[in-house]
């Protein structure tokens, strides 16, 4: 029996160290039984570093990790009740799909029918025609191979599935198309994945909460709506889109009119005010919202449904500003622009949490 308010992987104080340099600085994180982490982060802020050491392919310098109950950074890679799911496959190309998903049956000494008939249901499970069991790997597409490292990989029956990268070298439709697979096969097996990327919308589009990480620390670990709407530092709000930032002293910020009630509401504060391009509506003559905006237009792009402008503030700061495509507004570049949002879309990262970020 598996208690589900215990977390299945403990991460307590993690370091790592190469030589002189810290790759990992005492990092603390738990993952919940069945829960679909993402771990996301610009290149050398230690997503596989941390990996490696929660499979066992590195060792590491400080802290614990704990499966359950059991201490598992001191077991050997081979006896953990982990798998990884690699962007490079390692599948035996010259073998079959059945021998390579029967590969760690084989490993345990599963009895061969006993082999094939969970080879047949893993086929299943990742919707391969059954008839793929005796197809070589090389006739295979990337996108089918995909699959079957898959099922080699559920083939272990592991605790938690590993990946670091699994899709990134594919195009892009087929990425799409796995992304959805993923997330599927995640709610089919209840398994608990942990899936390091460095494209935030596969973040987004799979996992229950992303944890961000910025040179060896984790910076927020929260579901994607949260990190998206109360990011805790200036590098979380730009690494999850594009966002205008206001530098509010005491309650004041250069170019931005408000409301008595905004203005009260803000009164005594300082920090960065964030606000997402897309939570601006465009405001008619006026009409003012909590927070407005007044300047002019010096780019505009169509995205689709959706019209990007660039405006320019009387103070010569440039915004974003984006809106439905038919609330834009006439005149193009060189038109004033009035904008403006709710106070509840704008988040305030308050001084002293950036700066300790
Ligand atoms: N074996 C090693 N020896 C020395 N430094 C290393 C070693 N492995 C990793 N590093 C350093 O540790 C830091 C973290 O690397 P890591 O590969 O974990 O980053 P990452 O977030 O996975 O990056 P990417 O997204 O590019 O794969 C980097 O600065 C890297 O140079």
């Amino acid at each position: 029996m598996t208690d589900a308010s215990q977390p299945i992987l403990r991460i307590n104080a993690l370091t790592k160290r190469f030589d002189d340099f810290t790759a990992l600085h005492g990092v603390d994180l738990n993952v919940a039984e069945g829960e679909f982490l993402a771990i996301v982060g610009p290149s050398g802020s230690g997503k596989t570093t941390l990996i490696r050491i929660l499979v066992g392919m590195d060792e590491l310098s400080d802290g614990a990790v704990w499966l359950r109950n059991t201490r598992i950074d001191v077991v050997p890679a081979n006896k953990r009740p982990t798998c990884m799911v690699f962007q490079s496959l390692a599948l035996f190309p010259h073998r079959t799909v059945g021998q390579n998903i029967e590969f760690p049956l084989k490993l345990r000494k599963v009895p061969p029918a006993e082999r094939k008939a969970r080879a047949l249901e893993l086929l299943d499970t990742l919707r391969l025609p059954r008839d793929y069991y005796d197809k070589r790997i090389q006739q295979c597409s990337g996108g089918e191979k995909q699959r079957v490292a898959l099922a080699r990989a559920l083939a272990f029956d592991p605790e938690i599935l590993f990946f670091d990268e699994p899709l990134s070298a594919l195009d892009y439709r087929l990425r799409k198309t796995l992304e959805k697979e993923l997330k599927d096969l995640h709610r089919r097996t209840g398994k608990t994945f942990i899936y390091i990327t460095h494209s935030l919308e596969e973040a987004m589009v799979m996992s229950d909460r992303i944890a961000i990480m910025k040179a060896g620390r984790f910076e927020q670990i929260a579901p994607a709506e949260e990190i998206y709407a109360r990011p805790v530092s200036k590098f979380v709000a730009e690494f999850m889109g594009e966002v205008n930032f206001f530098d509010l002293r005491n309650g004041q910020a250069e170019g931005l009119l408000m409301t008595p009630e905004t203005a009260a509401a803000l009164a005594g504060r300082s920090g960065t005010l964030t606000i997402r391009p897309e939570s601006l509506r465009t405001l008619p003559e006026g009409q003012a919202a909590d927070l407005t905006f007044e300047g002019e237009i010096v780019a505009e792009y169509l995205l689709g449904s959706r019209m990007q402008y660039r405006m320019m503030l009387a103070t010569g700061q440039e915004m974003i500003v984006e809106v439905l495509r038919e609330n834009g507004v006439a005149g193009g570049i060189g038109a004033a622009l009035r904008v403006g949002c709710d106070l509840s879309a704008a988040h305030l990262i308050e001084e002293a949490r950036d700066a300790a970020a």
